[in-house]
């Protein structure tokens, strides 16, 4: 052997490979000088803009949504500032894409696509190697903000994919972190946590890159989370730790065990039902009706249903009602029929909502002795109509027309696209245009009648994003009940819903806009409850200070900015 081992180089350009410092053309001649990369780049120095025009030129020749998706992760592998300019350039036509709904293709794809790694992957079969592994990921304890984790059980509405449903969830949704409110990518850590999985294709088909056994449950599950969480706050506490997808058994349970304890959030529970407080909200100003007054049917009662009935339930009681009355103005609905007090098997969150037997004297049951979705609707004559049951079509006509006359307020809103519970332009159909309507994934404008209707997206990424950064700006020691409320009335108070058609929520155009004001009503809430840890004497330029923008800084050892655009 020579000099060096074989393979080895002497000048590594590592500097390119990094994405967080990549500029790859548009370093400049004195950067290339400086950091031993002349004659490894095309001689061209180009501007961000100049870049950003081929990434998007590039991306719109991919064939299909899945290799669009591809061909986005490989951006952001190769070069992040270039793929969040890109990205925020053309964030209504990407978003859908990088996140809802095409993300689901991607998680089921995952295993077979798989290129490179991103982030930190936990198992559950080497608990001793949870702190290596954090470690290993190279940032210090002052280094992060923001962790988000998931185990996969409940994927969107898609179910349970394993070790790339977390991979590719963590990953989608700090994509969204970043661009809607400005989290700095250099600062974040996505965590797959790999207990397993009981997706049988996964664990018999090829390429699978998780842990082939079924998903641990009980005693050891709750001891790997705890070493997780344990870990993860010890080595970085200032984090924000944020669950994403988790099943029903276990979501609402974790964030109770460690809610007063460390700074922590469950999008599917706390960031659902905010985001659909704030469409209701809007919807209150549509019909000018007051929110003590509704009647809510919500079909599909597990960790979003029951989120969103729980901040509607305060929401109302905030407006006059005692928590009892404030309870008894939901009817959750779920595989078994109207949950009531004598159903077999009801989950603990969902106990409060469960009905006296006695007020359902009489009502049609089915052939299996619950009471479906039709006749409760037929009963209680609701005013709102909530969908995160993953049941596809479940909101028929029948069901619709015979909600309480007058606006009906309907939002199926679970996702992707095959998993919604009516078709939008189905929902203004069946009631004449008079529905209001949101939905969890994008939808195009519905002409009908001589009006656009705008559908609301009514996702939690137009929330979560500026909760995380308002915890982040204030160092909240904790994420309340009294923050998500803050955030929910942020984002109601965004929204012109006077003209006709108009969305009840903003559009994700403005998703950045929405997340600052989103953060400093956030921010402010955690100082107003003692929760900051930071002096908020300004808050609103305290949140824009902290945005991170796509665009190149200095690199470290070279002397210049690089092509700005
Ligand atoms: N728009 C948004 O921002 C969000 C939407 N979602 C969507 O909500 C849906 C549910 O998600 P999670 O609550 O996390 O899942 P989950 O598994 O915790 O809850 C789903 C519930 O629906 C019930 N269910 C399933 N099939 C049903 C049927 N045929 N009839 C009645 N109930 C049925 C299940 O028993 C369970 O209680 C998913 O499609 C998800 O994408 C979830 C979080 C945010
Ligand atoms: C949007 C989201 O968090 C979900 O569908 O699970
Ligand atoms: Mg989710």
């Amino acid at each position: 052997m020579g000099e060096y081992e074989h393979g080895q180089r002497r000048h590594s350009p590592a500097v390119l490979e990094d994405p967080l410092l990549n500029k790859d053309t548009a370093f400049s001649a004195a950067e290339r000088a400086s950091l031993g990369l002349d004659g490894l780049i095309p001689p061209v120095v180009e501007s961000l803009h100049e870049q950003a025009a081929r990434a998007y030129m590039q991306y719109g020749r991919q064939p299909t949504d899945l290799a669009r998706s591809i061909f986005l992760s490989g951006l952001q592998d190769r070069n992040e500032v270039l793929f969040y300019r890109v990205l925020s350039d053309h964030l209504r036509e990407l978003l859908p894409i990088v996140y809802d709904p095409t993300i689901a293709q991607v998680i089921e794809n995952y295993s077979r696509e798989y290129r490179r790694p991103r982030g930190v992957y936990l198992s559950i079969d080497d608990p001793g190697g949870i702190e290596r592994a954090l470690r290993n990921f190279g940032l210090g304890a002052g280094d992060v903000d923001l962790i988000v984790a998931s185990d996969a059980e409940q994927i969107l509405g898609i179910g349970d994919w394993g070790l790339g449903g977390g991979a590719g969830i963590t990953a989608g949704k700090l994509a969204v972190y970043t661009a809607a409110a400005g989290i700095d990518p250099a600062r974040v850590i996505p965590v797959a946590l790999d207990v397993g999985t009981d997706n049988e294709a996964l664990l018999n088909g090829p390429f699978y890159v998780g842990e082939r056994h079924a998903r641990v449950r009980g005693e050891r599950y709750d001891a790997f989370i705890d070493a997780y969480v344990s870990t993860a706050t010890r080595l970085f506490p200032q984090a924000l730790l944020h669950w994403e997808d988790f099943g029903p058994s276990n979501a609402r349970r974790i964030l109770e065990r460690y809610t007063g304890r460390v700074p922590t959030f469950n999008d599917d529970m706390q960031g659902t039902g905010a985001i659909v407080l704030a469409a209701v909200l809007g919807a209150m100003r549509v019909t000018g009706q007051r929110l003590r007054d509704q009647r809510v049917v919500v079909f599909g009662a597990g960790t979003a249903g029951i989120g969103i009935a729980d901040q509607l339930r305060d929401a109302m009681a905030r407006d006059g009602l005692d928590e009892e009355e404030a309870v008894r103005r939901v009817w959750a609905v779920d595989k078994q029929g109207l949950l009531t007090q004598d159903v077999a098997g009801l989950r603990d969150f969902q106990r409060p909502y469960a009905r006296p037997p006695a007020e359902t004297e009489g009502w049609a049951r089915d052939e299996d002795g619950g009471i479906g979705l039709a006749e409760v609707v037929a009963r209680v004559q609701p005013t709102m109509l909530l969908g995160t049951s993953t049941a596809r079509g479940a909101f028929t006509e029948d069901v619709v027309r015979s909600m309480k006359a007058g606006r009906p307020i309907v939002f199926p809103l679970s996702n992707p696209t095959e998993r919604m519970e009516a078709a939008p332009d189905d929902l203004l159909r069946w009631t004449g245009g008079r529905a209001l309507v949101a939905t969890g994934v994008p939808v195009e404008p519905i002409p009908y009648d001589g009006v656009d209707h705008s559908i609301a997206q009514a996702n939690n990424a137009l929330l979560y994003p500026g909760v995380g950064l308002g915890v982040v700006v204030s160092r909240a020691r904790r994420v309340s009940d009294g923050m998500l409320r803050a955030a929910a009335e942020a984002v109601a108070g965004m929204v012109d819903v006077s003209a006709p058609g108009a969305s009840l929520l903003p559009e994700v155009e403005n998703l950045r806009a929405v997340s600052a004001t989103v953060a400093v009503a956030v921010a402010r809430q955690a100082a107003e409850e003692g929760l900051a840890r930071v002096a908020l004497d300004d808050p609103v330029q305290q949140v824009q200070d902290a945005m991170w923008q796509p665009r190149y800084r200095p690199s470290p050892s070279g002397d210049g900015g690089g092509a700005e655009s």
